[in-house]
C-alpha cells in the first residue's frame, strides 16, 4: 500500500524551478483542493507535463490523502519528490498568503470548495466562506504576492460550475445569464465574479473555468454518478439490495473529470486571460445514468432503487447542457470519454471495489466457530438458533459477535474488574495480595458502552445480518495488570499470585476480532482505545476504594 502522503517535515524548497536538463526552469503549481478528485487528475497531469506541483491541504482528523496516495514520494527524496503538501484553508487568509510568498508559484488552482450542493443547503455560511470569500481570500494574496514581489506573471485559475447557470435552460455558454439555486451556487457566483474583477481592477492573470458536472472513479461517493455505480458493484455482488435517491428526472452534462482538468491547464497558456464553459454538450437524466449502469451488469434499476424525498433539494436544478464552442475554438480542447464510457468505466471499478470488499465480509463471517466451554458451545447453539430463525421464518434477527468489552460496571469476578477492584483495594490499604490464573491470556478488550451502539446499529439496517464488533487489538492479562498498577504507581509484581484454581481446564489463548464488516456496514467504531479504559476502571475502583 502506498505510504499515506503527508506534511510532516515536508519543507519546501524555494529555489524552485530547478530544471531537468539544465534548459527550461520547472514551473511551479499551486492546487488548493488537492485531495480531490480534480485535484488528483491535475497533479498528474501537471506532473507529466514536468511541473513541480504544490498542495494546500486542511488539517482533518481522518486521513484525506487517498486520491493522492500513489503520486507522494517521501521529500526526503529531493529530485523525484516534485508533489509536496502543506496544511493551509481558505478560510485562513494568512495561510495562503505564506504559502504563496514560500513556494513562489507560476500557476495557482482554486479547486478547492464545499462542493456538495444539497449539503450548502445544511451548511450556508461555511459554504460561502469556503466557496466565495475563500476564492477572494486567494485572489488577495494572490495579488498582494504580486505587488511586493513583482511577479506579475503568476498565473490564476478559478474553478467554477455550471451549477450558476441553475435555472436558466440550455445550452447554457458563457454570455447565458447566471441564476443559482443553492447557497453553494451563489457563492459560485461571487467567487467568478472576485475573479473577474480582480483581472480587471489589478490586471491579474485571472480565468475562470465554468465546468459542467465531471465524473470518475474518484468521484466521491455522495454524488449521485458515484452513488450509483458504488450500489451497482455492491448490489451485483450481493453486497447491497437497495438504493436510495432522489429526483430521478434531472439532467446533467457528464463529463470525465480526467479530460477536464486539461482544459484548466490549457486556459492558464494562453496570451489573454479569459472564462470559459467546459463540457461534453450532452445531457442525460439521473434515470439514464441508472438504465445504462445497471443494464451493463445485467440488472434492473426498477429492482433495486427507492426513491427517498430525503434527497429531493429544496430548489432543483432541472436541465444543464453546455455550450463550450469557445473552448473547443479558443483552447483546442475537447472531450475525449464519452457518456457510455464515462459509466462504464466507473462501473469496472467499482465492480471490482465490490468484489475486494465482499472477500473481506466473507472472510470475517467465515471465520469457523471453535468453541472451548460449555459456555461458548451454548453460544454457538444460539448463534445458529438465531440464523436458522432469519432463514426459516424471515425474522429480521442479527447476531452481535461482540468481543470482550469491560467498564466500571463489570462484575468483579471477570479478570479486567477484578483487577481494577484489586488495584484500588491496594492502593487504599484495603488488600496486598490478588489471586490470579493464567496471565498469559490475550483480548480483545473495548468499552462497553460503545459496543451497545453497534448492538442498536445492527437492528437500524436494511437487511439483518450478523457482525463482529471488536477493537481490533489484543492484550494480554499481564499488559492488563501491567497498566492498570502502573498508573497508580504500583507494581503489579509486587501483589500478584498466581493460583492454579483460576486455571481453566481448556484455555482460549488470544481472541483478537476483525470488525471491518460492522466499520463499514454500519459505520461503527471504538470510541474508548485500551489504556484510556483501564484508567477509567481503574479511577473508579480506586474511587470506590
Ligand atoms: N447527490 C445526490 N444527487 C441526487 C440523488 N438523487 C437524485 N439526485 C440528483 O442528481 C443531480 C446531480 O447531483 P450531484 O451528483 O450531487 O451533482 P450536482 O448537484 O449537479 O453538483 C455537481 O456538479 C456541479 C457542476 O455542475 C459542481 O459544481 C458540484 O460541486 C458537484 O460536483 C441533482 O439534480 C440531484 O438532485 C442522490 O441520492 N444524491
Amino acid at each position: 500500500m502506498a505510504a499515506a502522503a503527508t506534511t510532516e517535515e515536508n519543507h519546501v524548497v524555494n529555489s524552485g524551478s530547478e530544471s531537468t536538463n539544465g534548459t527550461a526552469p520547472r514551473k511551479i503549481a499551486l492546487i488548493t483542493g488537492i485531495t480531490g478528485q480534480d485535484g488528483s487528475y491535475l497533479t498528474e497531469f501537471l506532473l507529466q507535463k514536468g511541473y513541480e506541483v504544490h498542495g494546500l491541504i486542511r488539517r482533518s482528523s481522518n486521513f484525506n490523502t487517498q486520491r493522492i496516495n500513489h503520486i507522494y514520494i517521501d521529500p526526503h527524496n529531493h529530485s523525484k519528490a516534485l508533489m509536496k503538501l502543506h496544511y493551509a484553508d481558505l478560510t485562513d487568509a494568512s495561510s495562503l498568503r505564506r504559502w504563496i510568498d514560500e513556494i513562489h508559484p507560476d500557476e495557482v488552482y482554486n479547486l478547492a470548495a464545499q462542493s456538495h450542493v444539497a449539503v450548502s443547503f445544511e451548511i450556508p455560511d461555511f459554504t460561502a466562506d469556503v466557496v466565495a470569500t475563500g476564492a477572494l481570500r486567494l485572489l488577495e494574496a494572490v495579488r498582494s504576492h504580486i505587488a511586493t514581489t513583482g511577479r506579475s506573471h503568476i498565473k490564476y485559475y478559478q474553478a467554477g460550475s455550471s451549477e450558476m447557470f441553475g435555472a436558466t435552460p440550455p445550452p447554457q455558454a458563457e454570455n447565458t445569464p447566471f441564476h443559482p439555486r443553492s447557497p453553494y451556487a451563489v457563492s459560485k457566483v461571487a467567487a467568478h465574479w472576485y475573479t473577474v474583477n480582480y483581472r480587471e481592477a489589478y490586471g491579474i492573470y485571472a480565468c475562470n473555468g465554468i465546468l459542467f458536472n465531471h465524473e470518475s472513479p474518484r468521484r466521491g461517493e455522495n454524488f449521485v454518478t458515484r452513488k450509483i455505480t458504488r450500489a451497482v458493484g455492491r448490489i451485483k455482488v450481493g453486497l447491497q439490495s437497495k438504493l436510495f435517491l432522489g429526483n430521478l428526472q434531472a439532467s446533467r452534462d457528464w463529463g470525465f473529470a480526467g479530460d477536464y482538468v486539461e482544459a484548466m491547464w490549457l486556459m492558464l497558456q494562453q496570451e489573454k486571460p479569459d472564462d470559459y464553459v467546459v463540457a461534453t454538450e450532452e445531457s442525460h437524466s439521473v434515470e439514464e445514468f441508472l438504465k445504462v449502469s445497471f443494464g451493463y451488469v445485467g440488472l434492473k434499476w426498477e429492482d433495486h432503487v427507492v426513491i427517498d424525498k430525503r434527497y429531493f433539494r429544496p430548489a432543483e436544478v432541472d436541465n444543464l447542457k453546455g455550450d463550450s464552442s469557445k473552448a473547443r475554438k479558443v483552447l483546442g480542447w475537447k472531450p475525449k470519454v464519452g457518456f457510455e464510457q464515462l459509466v462504464k468505466m466507473m462501473v469496472d471499478e467499482d465492480v471490482e471495489l465490490a468484489k475486494r470488499e465482499k472477500v473481506l465480509v466473507d472472510a470475517v463471517e467465515n471465520t469457523s466457530f471453535h468453541p472451548r466451554s460449555p459456555y461458548a458451545v451454548s453460544k454457538v447453539a444460539a448463534h445458529w438458533y438465531t440464523v436458522n430463525y432469519r432463514e426459516a421464518y424471515g425474522i429480521y434477527a442479527c447476531n452481535g459477535i461482540l468481543f470482550n468489552h469491560e467498564s466500571p460496571c463489570r462484575g468483579e469476578n471477570f479478570v479486567t474488574r477484578k483487577i481494577t477492584r484489586a488495584v484500588g483495594r491496594i492502593k487504599v490499604g484495603l488488600q496486598s495480595k490478588l489471586f490470579l490464573g493464567n496471565l498469559q491470556a490475550s483480548r480483545d478488550w473495548g468499552f462497553a458502552g460503545d459496543y451497545v451502539e453497534a448492538m442498536w446499529l445492527m437492528l437500524q439496517q436494511v437487511k439483518p445480518d450478523d457482525y463482529v464488533v471488536a477493537t481490533e487489538e489484543s492484550h494480554s492479562v499481564e499488559e492488563f495488570l501491567k497498566v492498570s498498577f502502573g498508573y497508580v504507581g504500583l507494581k503489579w509484581e509486587d501483589h500478584v499470585v498466581i493460583d492454579k484454581r483460576y486455571f481453566r481446564p481448556a484455555e482460549v489463548d488470544n481472541l483478537k476480532g476483525d470488525s471491518s464488516k460492522a466499520r463499514k456496514v454500519l459505520g461503527w467504531k471504538p470510541k474508548v482505545g485500551f489504556e484510556q479504559l483501564v484508567k477509567m476502571m481503574v479511577d473508579e475502583d480506586v474511587d470506590l476504594a
